[in-house]
């Protein structure tokens, strides 16, 4: 009865998979490896790896393009037997996407192993992440920001905090379980919104002292408890640059793992014209000003980067493309230049 049971199963599952479109496929595969552990044992057998070594990822520099490899289930395992681990190590790793063709991609880090082995052995060098987004394209940095930011959530929920217990993962990473009591515990985001605020033919970026010399970006903010977004839009523009918000919209989302994992709601904003006076909350900023369509436009064509001017002062720049920041402010060009002059 089971094999029959089981021979229907693998026939429906063959029918769906050739009905469905390859995003479909991918979810529904990516669910089934999450809930079933036997499954996603097998995919670790035959899936890919993303290395980090305590939560840097792994670049390897080919010509003069950084890249985040894969390494095969296989050659992980060749290099864990040659630094006398176990290939069970295989199953400390979390599951972050797959292939069109349904191959599973995982994040594991060997932060217990010696760093400069490793890079020599593998030709390569763990990054700090920050660095590596500024070298890697838009694809690997979302994955790798999605794998650091489980990899820290498991590291830092090894505990239950009701009872004290250890807790323990799923295969796939995608939950923890106190088995004393049955708590589960899910990796979390926090919300943060980042709104460019615009007076009609300006927009209003800013900088704090932690930023690299000359790079401004547009206001951003966590939520507080009990906030909708809408209100933490309104407080954040009005805590940090004590200007009060005309009308709002939003635009995208990002996930980002600064400072741990937040989840970027894309906002843009407009104050009333007669009411556009900064006063920058020192506390928060070093610094917010208005900027004219034409230096936003030249900053956009300039390499995010500090560059520093014949005065000593640094030219303006902004985040990089893959920054949902960088986003909003290409939106703002578009929008100002269709607007009637
Ligand atoms: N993707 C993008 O394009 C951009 C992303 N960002 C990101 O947005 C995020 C928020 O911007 P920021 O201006 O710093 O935020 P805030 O203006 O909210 O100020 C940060 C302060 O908020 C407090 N805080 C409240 N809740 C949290 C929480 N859940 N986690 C951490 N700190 C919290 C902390 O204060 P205390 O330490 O006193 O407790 C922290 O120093 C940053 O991580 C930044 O990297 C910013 C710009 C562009
Ligand atoms: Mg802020």
């Amino acid at each position: 009865m089971a094999m029959l049971y089981q021979a229907v199963y693998r026939r429906a599952s063959f029918l769906w998979c050739r009905l469905h479109s390859t995003y479909v496929r991918k979810m529904r595969y990516l669910f089934e490896l999450k809930e079933d552990d036997g499954l996603c044992r097998q995919a670790q057998n035959s899936g890919t790896f993303y290395l980090f070594h305590n939560l840097f990822p792994f670049l390897q520099k080919v010509g003069s393009k950084h890249l985040a490899p894969q390494i095969s289930a296989s050659e992980l395992k060749r290099i864990l037997k040659k630094f006398k681990q176990n290939k069970q190590k295989l199953e400390d790793s979390v599951l972050i996407g797959c292939s069109d063709e349904c191959m599973a991609y995982f994040a594991l880090d060997l932060g217990s192993l010696e760093k400069m082995d490793i890079e020599s052995e593998l030709k390569g060098s763990f990054t700090e992440l920050w660095k590596a987004f500024f070298q890697l394209d838009g694809k690997d940095a979302s994955l790798l920001s999605l794998a650091q930011a489980l990899l820290r959530w498991h590291d830092t929920h090894k505990y239950c905090s009701k009872t004290g217990q250890p807790t323990q993962k799923n295969l796939a990473g995608s939950k923890r379980v106190c088995h004393t009591n049955g708590i589960i515990y899910y990796p979390q985001m926090s919300p943060v919104v980042i709104t460019l605020v615009s007076d009609g033919s300006r927009c209003l970026l800013a900088r704090q002292a932690s930023f690299p010399q000359g790079m401004y970006s547009a206001l951003a903010g966590f939520c507080d408890v009990g906030e909708t977004l809408e209100e933490t839009v309104r407080r954040e523009v009005a805590e940090e640059v004590g200007l009060e918000v005309k009308s709002m919209w939003y635009s995208a989302s990002q996930h980002w793992p600064f400072p741990n994992s937040s989840l970027m709601i894309a906002c843009h904003a407009t104050v009333w014209p007669q009411q556009n006076e900064i006063r920058v909350n020192k506390l928060e900023l070093e610094a917010a000003t208005w900027f004219s369509l034409e230096e936003v436009v030249e900053a956009l064509r300039r390499e995010p980067r500090p560059l520093k001017q014949e005065d000593g002062r640094f030219s303006l720049w902004l985040p990089p493309k893959w920054a949902i920041a960088h986003q909003l402010i290409q939106e703002w060009v578009k929008q100002q230049s269709n607007m009637p002059a």
